[in-house]
């Protein structure tokens, strides 16, 4: 399938994911990624102010910042480029017009400062860890020259064995894939 039609076909099952299931799988990608070294290990943490579909990320900065680890969100600047701004209690967030909240204060942080970034997207790959995104190509351009760890929260409806879509030379692969476990707990 064509990333434009895989993207479509993400969007529509994602929006029909239950509020159940939703909060479900957003707690247990919590309990995983508190307990991952690279979270533990991390000082400064990239994610985005997430929407309605994506993996919710506010429970995520507010214990950031309950850790004293800096949190820093994307601002989007002309050429498909991003900075990465701290995000605070100062902090001013404008809603684009494509409906994502953004940074609109403070200075970017440097590139080589952020430890860990929280990649978003729309379908992952367990076999090469291939991400499809929104299409807009940020991360991939922003990834390209980032020596930190790229991992990324999946619910299970985002995963997939192998790349369902083409995977283009210059799509970025993610070094750690956190994919929600079911709600059973199977452990007791
Ligand atoms: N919550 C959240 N914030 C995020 C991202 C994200 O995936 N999630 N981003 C992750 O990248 C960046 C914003 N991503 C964007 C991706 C696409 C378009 C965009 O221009 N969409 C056009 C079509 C694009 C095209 O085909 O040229 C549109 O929808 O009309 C805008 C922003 C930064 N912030
Ligand atoms: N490193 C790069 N340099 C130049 N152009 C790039 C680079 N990476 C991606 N692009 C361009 O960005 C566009 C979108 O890329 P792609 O379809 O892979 O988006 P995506 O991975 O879904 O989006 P994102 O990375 O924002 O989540 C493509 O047209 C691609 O040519």
């Amino acid at each position: 399938m064509e990333k434009k039609a895989f993207r479509q076909q993400q969007i529509t099952r994602l929006t029909e994911l239950s509020d159940d299931a939703r909060a479900q799988q957003n707690l247990n990608l919590q309990q995983q990624l508190f307990a991952s070294p690279a979270w533990q290990q991390a000082q400064v943490i990239a994610t985005t102010i997430s929407s309605g579909i994506e993996v919710a990320t506010q429970p995520i900065i507010r214990q950031a910042w309950m850790d004293h680890k800096q949190v820093v969100i994307p601002q989007t600047l002309p050429k498909r480029q991003m900075a990465f701004k701290p995000y605070t209690s100062e902090t001013v967030l404008t809603r684009t017009k494509f409906g994502i909240f953004e940074p609109t204060t403070g200075e970017t942080v440097a590139k080589d400062e952020i430890d860990l970034i929280l990649v978003p997207g729309l379908g992952y790959s367990q076999a090469e860890l291939a991400r499809i995104g929104f299409g807009g190509g940020y991360y991939d351009r922003y990834l390209a020259d980032y020596s930190g760890i790229k991992l990324t929260l999946a619910f299970r409806e985002m995963v997939f064995t192998q790349a369902e879509w083409p995977v283009d030379a210059y799509d970025i692969l993610l070094d750690q894939l956190l994919v929600a476990k079911d709600g059973v707990d199977y452990e007791h």
